[in-house]
């Protein structure tokens, strides 16, 4: 319980959440750093899913990638600054967010622009830029796509139907999916937080059906009715949440 708390107390300190209805924090980094997850995810991942030796090219999607600093501290990771540039220049991030400031200080702040890019865009329109950059680099589908702490946000946007959209959309177009789902903890104190505002409640929070063990219910989905299977879990983040790695069957 602890973990959601606390972050939600230094939130409501630090600035003003029911400005950040989707979870647009403008400091998201400076009380969730990047470390905070990648210290889970071994450096290996690519060699270990077998996208490194001799594939021509791995595109990396990272859905609701705030100001892009993780999307950055996630390629320096996997690709060491040590690596031959012929290498480097076989991994590609495409960083997207529904917040255009955001995707600003991201492209601002680029330090390897012709590996990482930042667009704006939201998930749950539809819109052609993720197939027409899949297309500008020649492949069907993303070889790997992460979708971390981002679930909770549109589920309370866009209800149940917007989350399991959601998750099909990125499953139909993703080889592998590294999910970070919020406890249904976090959905309480965005909600409470949201309230104290004075603001009205997210539209859907009240009707949500999926509720509960939410992670659960995403991977039931994502395996029953997405044609994927959870090959790894990398245990548990500070904050208490589950990071699956699910695969396409
Ligand atoms: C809590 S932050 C997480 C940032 C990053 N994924 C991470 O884990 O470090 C959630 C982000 O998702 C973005 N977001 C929420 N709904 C979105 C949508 N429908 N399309 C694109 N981005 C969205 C928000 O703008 C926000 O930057």
């Amino acid at each position: 319980m602890a973990t959601c708390t606390k972050v939600n107390a230094e939130v409501e300190e630090k600035d003003d959440p029911g400005a950040a209805p989707y979870g647009n924090f403008i400091n998201y980094y400076t009380f969730n750093p990047p470390e905070n997850r990648l210290s889970l995810i071994p450096a290996t991942l690519l060699q270990d899913l077998g996208y490194k030796d001799g594939h021509q090219n791995t595109l990396i999607l990272d859905v609701g990638c705030n100001s892009g600093e993780l999307s950055v501290a996630f390629y320096k990771h996997l690709v060491p600054v040590s690596e031959e540039v012929s290498d480097r220049r076989k991994v590609n991030i495409l960083g997207f967010d529904l917040d255009e400031i955001l995707i600003e200080r991201a492209q601002q702040n680029n330090p390897l622009p012709s590996n990482i890019t930042f667009i704006p865009l939201d998930i749950t329109k539809d819109d052609d830029q993720l197939q027409d950059y899949l297309n500008q680099h020649g492949s069907s589908h993303f070889h790997l796509c992460l979708c971390l702490a981002v679930t909770m946000w549109v589920h309370l946007n866009h209800g149940d139907a917007g989350l399991l959209q959601l998750l099909s959309r990125l499953a139909s177009i993703s080889q592998h999916l590294l999910l970070e789902a919020q406890p249904w903890k976090c959905y309480r104190s965005a909600a409470r937080r949201l309230r104290k505002l004075g603001r009205s409640d997210f539209d859907h929070f009240k009707s949500l059906k999926i509720r509960g063990d939410v992670a659960e219910q995403a991977r039931e989905h994502l395996e029953r009715h997405c044609g994927m299977e959870v090959i790894q879990s990398f245990g548990s983040t500070t904050w208490d949440r589950k990071l699956l790695l699910f695969k396409g069957r």
